[in-house]
């Protein structure tokens, strides 16, 4: 493959080898050697571990090598599946975050959560490259654009999801990786960033039996195999 999306090196980043292996099938690239990121491939797919700080050391260690090997990622994307909240997206259904929110970041005292940006001690929050999110927009117009959710704790019963969903109204899925993947893709000027997840289960009390992964991998492959075809 030369190029994904107009973009010179592209990154992508999944938590699990199973979201890995649904990607590289849509892309058409079958098995990817661990030789790719220093063989300068166009594009690169690699599966971090499941959570944010997995996902920003094994992002920032792609984005460093590739630096020094003088092939740097200009587009990273976060990719995989995810809860959808109930009402903004189906299960098998696609999201694009218009931004990544780290949902869990701050504090709780006796008034409630504090985010890190309501204690005055940074951000929780990472804009979609605005170009990348209207590339994906275009090129998967079926997807449901919203803030999607960086969580270190799978929301798993009622209470918490109305908790959750009671700061982050908006909020159309949760995952687990995305503003790890952002954070590390930052450092670096000229790389742009932006997250896709399709929908395994919907977010709430836990019930791990009804998780449709299979269709969300299947998902995963045809957005991929649609972003290809661009
Ligand atoms: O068991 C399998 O075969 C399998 C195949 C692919 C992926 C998995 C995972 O368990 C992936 C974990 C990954 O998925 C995201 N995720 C999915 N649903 C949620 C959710 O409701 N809340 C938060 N994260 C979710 C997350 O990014 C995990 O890293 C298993």
């Amino acid at each position: 493959m030369r190029s994904l999306l107009g973009y010179s090196r592209a990154l992508i980043v999944t938590a699990v080898e199973a979201e890995r292996a649904s990607v590289l099938d849509g892309l058409g690239l079958g098995e990817q050697g661990p030789d790719a990121l220093e063989s300068g491939a166009a594009v690169v797919v690699t599966a971090c571990g499941v959570g944010p700080a997995a996902a920003a050391a094994v992002t920032a260690q792609h984005m460093s090598i590739a630096m020094q090997e003088g092939a740097p990622f200009d587009v990273v994307i976060s990719a995989g599946i995810a809860g959808g909240f109930a009402g903004r997206v189906e299960i098998g259904g696609l999201v694009v975050a218009t931004e990544s929110i780290a949902a869990d970041l701050g504090a709780e005292g006796p008034d409630g959560f504090q985010s890190v940006d309501d204690l005055g001690f940074g951000s929780s929050r990472i804009d979609a490259d605005p170009g990348l999110l209207r590339t994906f927009r275009q090129a998967l117009p079926e997807a449901v654009g919203g803030p999607v959710l960086t969580v270190s704790t799978v929301t798993g019963t009622a209470h918490s999801k109305e908790l959750v969903q009671k700061r982050h109204p908006d909020a159309v899925a949760e995952a687990m990786e995305g503003f790890g993947v952002g954070t590390a893709a930052r450092l670096w000027p000229g790389a742009t960033f932006g997250e896709i997840r399709t929908i395994s289960n919907a977010v709430g009390p836990r019930d791990r039996a009804a998780w449709r992964i299979p269709q969300a991998l299947a998902t995963l492959r045809d957005v991929f195999g649609a972003l290809v075809a661009r």
